[in-house]
């Protein structure tokens, strides 16, 4: 509306932050909205705002008695995932983007979203989301503010980040730099227009300038899209942040171990989207004596500490995990912490008694569901009855097994870290890394089929390093070297262990060489015996893998072959790998570190 003046919009603002005042102003004048609303994250507005959702039809209210104060969503059917194509680095100069990104100039791109920004909330109202990412009272603590015309959104942003007044009132008490995270579905509403359940736009763009340190989000209302303190402020424009201040946003879970010898170790795990964090974050050990406790599922900030030392901090709030193959018998933590309720369902199944379902979530099958599309389903449909990238967002604190320390600003000790891809050959279930170095190889070569998560075709290998293709903010050379410098500033006894996983490798048959899930206890039970040096290993050209001996397999129920498939290392598989690796690293050119060069010659050497 046009008579939103600047006076009215201040006098109404509850900061007196003038850059935060100015950018609302300006972008209310860009985008036409009906009303503002500063979001205060409290009880009552969440409350309202679901409510009012459920009479939109964005939400399904579900059966409070099994899922209290919980809701499902569903997306338009072309609005399911991450859209990689679609998302941009606009640094001023595209050498800064580097090879893995989109890149537009600045300029150029600003007046394409101005075009598409104007007018783009008519008939809405524009929500403003004071937002912190990690904590609060963290040293130097990294604050956000995003726009938006979903209330989908803010819903979801009230579980997954620490939102609302008091986040404002430190914002505004100490004048601080924010993120300024500008969203809509581009979809507005003509007078009198009738809204759809799910408003959005063919055209997206999801794009970032990582000098000003800004994002711009158009036309999605999907997660990873629309959420912007999650990927894009969490780990593009954080990596960015990450490389100009000295640590690293990364794409990894953080989960604490504690030994039968009640020792404490830190496990840091990068595998890419739909790769397994959630699910290995929460795990339940069937090896005897060990304990886990989850510290984040998803995003990790990591720092040197004074002594040197690796420490992590989990930065999100909430989990937004992959429901399918999420279940009681593979993931009774998770079930549990979504069965206390507060939680949004995107795009999965209903039952007939207001309740969810999707594949793997019970070992029987409903004989009757509403589909994710809205359309009746019995098991003889024949297709999935949830969308395969469907979600639960879950408050994280809802975990029984949560780390204490998850609440520390100052985080844990990192003791190993683990690189992981889907990958059906070649990469053992295991393999410790020679040292740093070569970790840091191991991470930058990572590889997995493409999943769900992201719009595009699905089973495809493709490097992945560090799980950071899509979410690197800068130059993929420049991040790797970044890796490599920070080093310098390790205690090197107090260096991780770095370790390759594949949970996903098969046997000739086709199926799972390994059961995974629980069973990946032993992995981790394996690298910390190797860390406090009592288990074996066998040196192989790629690193050390345990001997039959050392990997705890008792009780474990998989036949010697099976076991074979899942931890050899076959020497004809390398030597396909490493051309395609030499194929990978020619793609950065003179930005390669020269120590990566010289670890690849090395991996050739040993395999010839
Ligand atoms: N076979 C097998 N499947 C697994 C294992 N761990 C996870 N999965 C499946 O892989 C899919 C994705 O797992 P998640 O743990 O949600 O993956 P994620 O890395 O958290 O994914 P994002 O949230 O997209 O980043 C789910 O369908 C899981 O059931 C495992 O150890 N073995
Ligand atoms: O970002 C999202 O939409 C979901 C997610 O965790 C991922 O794709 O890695
Ligand atoms: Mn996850």
């Amino acid at each position: 509306m046009g008579n939103l003046t600047t006076s009215r919009l201040t006098a109404d603002a509850p900061t007196t932050h003038q850059k935060l005042l100015a950018w609302v102003e300006e972008v209310a004048e860009l985008t036409q909205p009906d009303s503002i609303y500063w979001v205060n994250g409290s009880v009552d507005e969440y409350a309202r705002l679901t409510t009012e959702l459920v009479e939109a039809g964005t939400l399904v209210r579900l059966n409070p008695e099994t899922f209290p104060n919980s809701f499902a969503a569903f997306s338009d059917p072309a609005d399911v995932a991450r859209v990689e194509e679609q998302t941009f680095i606009c640094s001023e100069k595209e050498a800064d983007a580097g090879f893995t990104n989109n890149w537009m100039a600045p300029a150029e791109m600003k007046g394409k979203l101005n075009s598409l920004f104007a007018g783009s909330m008519r008939g809405r109202t524009m929500y403003v989301i004071p937002f912190v990412m990690g904590h609060l009272d963290a040293e130097d603590p990294k604050f956000g503010v995003e726009i938006t015309d979903s209330a989908y959104v803010v819903a979801s942003m009230r579980i997954m980040a620490r939102i609302g007044t008091e986040v404002l009132d430190k914002l505004t008490a100490t004048n601080a730099f924010f993120v300024p995270a500008l969203h809509s579905v581009g979809a507005p509403l003509a007078p009198g227009q009738q809204d759809v359940a799910w408003p959005c736009n063919p055209d997206k763009w999801i794009v970032h300038f990582p000098e000003e340190r800004s994002i711009v989000s158009y036309g999605s209302g999907y997660g990873g899209n629309a959420l912007l303190g999650k990927k894009c402020f969490s780990l593009r424009i954080a990596s960015v942040m990450a490389r100009d201040e000295g640590w690293l946003a990364e794409h990894m879970l953080i989960l604490k171990l504690t030994s039968p010898e009640s020792k404490v170790y830190h496990v840091a795990a990068a595998f890419p989207s739909a790769c397994g964090k959630t699910n290995l974050a929460l795990l339940d050990p069937t090896v005897k004596g060990w304990k886990v406790e989850t510290l984040g599922d998803d995003i990790n900030w990591m720092r040197f500490g004074k002594e040197g030392e690796l420490r992590a901090v989990n930065p999100e709030a909430g989990l937004f995990g992959v429901a399918p193959g999420t279940g009681w018998g593979t993931n009774p933590n998770a079930m549990r912490a979504i069965a206390k309720g507060n939680s949004i369902f995107t795009n999965v199944a209903l039952t007939d008694d207001g309740g969810v379902w999707w594949e793997g979530m019970t070992e029987e099958t409903p004989a009757h569901l509403t589909d994710w599309q809205g359309n009746e389903w019995t098991p003889e449909s024949g297709r999935p009855a949830a969308h395969p990238n469907s979600r639960f967002c879950t408050p994280i604190d809802q975990i029984d097994m949560l780390a204490p320390e998850y609440f520390a600003p100052e985080g844990v000790q990192v003791d190993a870290i683990l690189f992981g891809g889907r990958r059906k050959t070649t990469i053992p279930l295991v393999t410790e890394a020679r040292d740093w170095t070569n970790g840091i190889f191991m991470g930058s070569t990572l590889s997995s089929e493409t999943t769900a998560a992201a719009a595009g075709a699905v089973g495809v290998v493709r490097r992945d390093p560090m799980a950071m293709l899509p979410f690197i903010g800068y130059n993929a050379g420049d991040y790797l070297k970044h890796w490599i410098s920070l080093s310098a500033k390790a205690n090197p006894e107090k260096l991780p262990k770095i370790f390759l996983v594949n949970w996903f490798r098969r046997t000739p048959e086709g199926g799972f060489a390994w059961p995974g899930f629980g069973e990946n206890s032993r992995v981790l039970k394996w690298a910390i015996e190797r860390i406090e040096g009592k288990a074996d290993a066998v040196e192989t050209p790629i690193g050390f893998v345990p001997t039959a001996e050392s990997l705890d397999t008792d009780g474990l129920d998989v036949s010697a072959e099976e076991l074979d498939a899942a931890l050899a290392f076959r020497s004809e598989e390398w030597q396909t790998e490493a051309v395609s690796i030499e194929e990978w690293y020619a793609n950065f050119g003179e930005a390669l570190p020269a120590g990566l060069r010289a670890e690849l010659d090395g991996l050739k050497d040993r395999l010839a």
